[in-house]
Parts: structure tokens; C-alpha cells; sequence
């Protein structure tokens, strides 16, 4: 089991700089881009193993793993997207479900205290993850990505203010279109840090891409 333990500032700390991809995302190998993205300084790692191209079956399942070891040897929280069954097999540090997947509060009762991210659009879908148990929300998309083929409309980072506005004080991580130019002023408009696919993925040089991304978002925060 994870001896990960999670309070606010531990989970406000993950958030900075949250990396995503699965097999499909990269155009190196997969397990090269993560321990390049590791190298970089990223605070945080979801495997989302999805849409074309993507591994199924035990070709997933043993990805997942070598990915959720080499995570661990290096402090690096691992988060499974969308897959609760494969999160709790591999015994993964959290979850991570959107509007679409398994009901959020379902899965709270299901993982105990593992991590739980909720993806949300707009106030009502965060005001209603909290109700469910989230430890965080993914606000998003926030610019245009061409990632995730189903994505909403780009809502701009006027949502951000709107849920700190709100009094929403949940950790709140952007998503969608985030690169080195805009993650600063994703946290200027409220969120404790960035979620990122293609910006590192498919970035020649990984973990440079995450020592930039790292240095937009502490200038966000000063
Ligand atoms: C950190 C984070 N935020 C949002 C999402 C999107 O989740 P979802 O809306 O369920 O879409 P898919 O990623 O499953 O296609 C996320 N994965 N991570
Ligand atoms: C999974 C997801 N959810 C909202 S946008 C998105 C894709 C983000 O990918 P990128 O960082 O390449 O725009
Ligand atoms: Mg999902």
C-alpha cells in the first residue's frame, strides 16, 4: 500500500506541475518520456490510457505498473484515470474521473483514502465533486487542446476566479492547452497549479519542457 498521506498542503504541492499521458500521447516510448518528465520535476503523474491507439488488456495493465513503480521510486504521486479497477489492482495513489465515468462518490467509497480528482467545467460541477469527496478538481479546458477528442469548448481562465470568487477553496488544478507561455497566468486567476499532456509528451526535450513549465507557474505564484 501507498504511504502516501494526504492533507491540503500536501495535495496543493502535487498539483504544480500535474503531468498526464498514456502510449498515444508521446512519439518516444512511453516509459522514456515519463522518466525524462520525472528528471524535469513533475509533482505529480496520471496514467490515462485512452482514445486511439491505446493499450487494452494486460499490454495496459503492465504499462500501468512499470509506470506506477517508477513513480514511486521517485516520490511521485500516480493517479489512474478513469479505471478504478486497475487503480486498485496496481495499488495506485488515486483516481482521477470526469462528468462521464463512474460516479465520483461511488469511487470515494471504493478507493477509501487514495486521492480522488473530479473533473468540473463550471461551479456547479465543482460545487457538486466537493459534495462527492474530491480531494481536487481538474477546471478545464481551459484554452483549445486537440488532446482529448471529446473535450468541451475552451472556457477561458475567467472559470478559475469564478470558483475562488464563490468561495470554492478546494485545490484546483487548469487542464487543456497548458503550456510554458500560459501556466503562469492559469495560477494567477486562482488554480494551485497545472495539468499538462502535450506540452511534455510530445516536447523534444521533457524535461526541459517541465523546468520551463515549473518556472511559469512559481512566477504565477509570486
Ligand atoms: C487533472 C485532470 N483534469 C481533468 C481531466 C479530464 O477528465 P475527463 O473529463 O473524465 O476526461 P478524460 O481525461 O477521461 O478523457 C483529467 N483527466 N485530469
Ligand atoms: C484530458 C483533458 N481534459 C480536458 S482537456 C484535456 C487534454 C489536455 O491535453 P493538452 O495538455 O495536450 O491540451
Ligand atoms: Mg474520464
Amino acid at each position: 500500500m501507498s504511504d502516501l498521506v494526504w492533507n491540503e498542503t500536501a495535495i496543493r504541492r502535487a498539483m504544480q506541475l500535474y503531468f498526464i499521458m498514456g502510449s498515444n500521447n508521446c512519439s518516444k516510448a512511453p516509459l522514456h518520456v515519463l522518466n525524462e518528465a520525472i528528471e524535469g520535476g513533475i509533482t505529480m503523474f496520471q496514467f490515462r490510457e485512452k482514445g486511439s491507439g491505446a493499450l487494452k488488456g494486460d499490454g495496459k495493465t503492465k504499462l500501468a505498473y512499470q509506470m506506477r513503480e517508477m513513480c514511486r521510486r521517485h516520490g511521485v504521486p500516480f493517479i489512474v484515470n478513469d479505471d478504478v479497477d486497475l487503480a486498485l489492482a496496481i495499488d495506485a495513489d488515486g483516481v482521477h474521473v470526469g462528468q462521464k465515468d463512474e460516479a465520483a462518490a461511488a469511487v470515494r467509497l471504493r478507493i477509501g483514502s487514495r486521492l480522488l480528482g473530479v473533473s468540473a467545467y463550471n461551479r456547479e460541477e465543482a460545487e457538486a465533486a466537493i459534495r462527492c469527496g474530491a480531494d481536487y478538481v481538474g477546471v478545464g479546458p481551459l484554452f483549445a487542446t486537440k488532446t482529448k477528442e471529446d473535450a468541451k469548448a475552451a472556457s477561458g481562465l475567467h472559470v478559475l476566479a469564478e470558483l475562488r470568487e464563490a468561495g470554492i477553496t478546494i485545490p484546483i488544478v487548469g487542464i487543456g492547452g497548458i503550456t510554458a507561455a500560459n501556466a503562469g497566468e492559469v495560477i494567477r486567476f486562482g488554480a494551485d497549479g497545472v495539468s499538462v499532456i502535450t506540452a511534455i509528451s510530445l516536447a523534444e526535450q521533457p524535461a526541459a519542457a517541465v523546468r520551463e513549465l515549473r518556472q511559469a507557474v512559481l512566477a504565477g505564484k509570486s
